[in-house]
Order: structure tokens, then C-alpha cells, then sequence
């Protein structure tokens, strides 16, 4: 089995590429003016052509942005995936994967088990979860920082009824050390990944991203 790889914040071509050149199934790019990893409507637009033309997913990663942004975003940047990482209700989602015709995955920040039993909101809306730790105290921003939560709270839980053969992903912290115990522990059909892969804030390094996804392929399966 092959574990699916989201790698988020890209914004060079170089980034683009190495992610394409490794198989990684999605690429996440940020909409979120806070970030280090953030990235104009026009780049994205840009980098998103480029993922295409090597059959690389697109993921938009949005903050309960309203539909204007949106709209923008869809029709310029043409994901493949809209992630939504804010505070959106099941509702919402409802209402934007009507108006956009795209998959969604539903970003849910996690310390204790009960955050990951907030999860059955999002039954049979939500097309993937996305299952990220708590932002640390004083940081502006919701994803993103690294940090990971207690692996322990999805091991041996029940998340079949979340839809689709990869129903989530985890994330948090990830990195090429750890990712094997990770996904050990927690059993994740799927991993997303961010500052693990960056030798400053924001700047995405080719060879750690290259480490991450063998460290994810030599994971015990
Ligand atoms: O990465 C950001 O800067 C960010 C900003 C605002 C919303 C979401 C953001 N990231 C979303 C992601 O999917 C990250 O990959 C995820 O939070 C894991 O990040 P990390 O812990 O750095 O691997």
C-alpha cells in the first residue's frame, strides 16, 4: 500500500518540481497573508499550471476565506482541492462544494480525543480529513507550526465512517525522523507535511523533501 503525501506551502517552480519529480500526490499552496508559506492568487495560478502538466494535485489552502477570495482562487489558480483550515462549519462546506464542483478536505486542529470526535461533523461532507495539531500559544497561524499532537489518540480508533479510501490525512510536526513512528503508531492512510521539510520558515529544501518521502516508502506497512 502506498501511503498518499500531501506536501504543503510550496511556492517556488523548484518546489513544484521536486514534489512532481518525487511522486507526492498533492501540493498545498497557502492563502494566508500571515504565513511565510503564503502565496498571491497570480503565483498560485502559476505553480498550479505547472503541478498540472506533471499530474500533480493542487490543493488551495484557504482560512475561512469568504466567496469572493474564493472565487477568485477557483477560477485563476483551478485547484484540484480546496483545504479549508479555519473555523468552517459543515454547512459551509455543503454551500462551497456545490458552488465550485470541488473535493474538500476539512483541516481539524487535535490535542485530546475529543477534538477527533468533532470529526463525525464532517461525515459524508467532507471528502478527506485533514487531522493537524493545536496552533502553539501566541502563534498567528492556524497550520503550519510544526507541532505535532498525541499519535496515540487515532491508534485502534474508528474513522470508517469518514468516506473515501484515504478518509484522512495526519499532520502536525511530521517530519523525516519521525514519520515512520507516526505512521506506526497512529496506522494513517495518509501524510501531510510542511515545515518538516523547510531549512528556514517558508523556504521548502529539496533534499529534505526527497528524505521525507522515502522515510513515508520505507515505513512499515
Ligand atoms: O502552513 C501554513 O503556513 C499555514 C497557514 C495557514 C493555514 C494553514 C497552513 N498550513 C496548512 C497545512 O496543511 C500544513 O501542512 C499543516 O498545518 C502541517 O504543517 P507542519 O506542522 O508545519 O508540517
Amino acid at each position: 500500500m502506498t501511503i498518499p503525501i500531501k506536501i504543503c506551502g510550496l511556492s517556488t517552480p523548484e518546489a513544484v518540481d521536486r514534489a512532481a519529480d518525487l511522486k507526492a500526490d498533492m501540493a498545498g499552496f497557502i492563502f494566508f497573508p500571515k504565513s511565510p508559506r503564503h502565496v498571491t492568487v497570480d503565483d498560485a495560478r502559476q505553480l498550479a499550471e505547472r503541478a498540472r502538466a506533471r499530474e500533480l494535485k493542487t490543493v488551495a489552502v484557504t482560512v475561512d476565506m469568504d466567496d469572493a477570495g474564493l472565487d477568485e482562487i477557483v477560477e485563476q489558480m483551478k485547484p484540484d482541492w480546496l483545504q479549508l483550515h479555519g473555523t468552517e462549519t459543515p454547512e459551509r462546506l455543503s454551500v462551497l462544494k456545490v458552488r465550485y464542483g470541488l473535493p474538500v478536505m476539512k483541516a481539524l486542529a487535535v490535542r485530546d480525543a475529543g477534538d477527533l470526535d468533532r470529526a463525525a461533523v464532517y461525515n459524508g461532507i467532507a471528502d478527506r480529513m485533514l487531522f493537524d495539531a493545536k496552533p502553539p500559544k501566541g502563534s498567528d497561524l492556524p497550520g503550519g507550526n510544526g507541532v505535532s499532537f498525541d499519535w496515540q489518540l487515532l491508534a485502534g480508533r474508528d474513522l470508517s465512517s469518514l468516506d473515501g479510501a484515504a478518509s484522512y490525512m495526519l499532520s502536525g510536526g511530521l517530519t523525516t525522523d519521525n514519520v515512520g513512528e507516526a505512521l506506526r503508531i497512529s496506522g494513517a492512510p495518509g501524510v501531510d507535511v510542511s515545515s518538516g521539510v523547510e531549512s528556514a520558515p517558508g523556504v521548502k529544501d529539496l533534499a529534505m523533501m526527497g528524505a521525507f518521502v522515502q522515510a513515508v516508502s520505507n515505513a512499515p506497512k
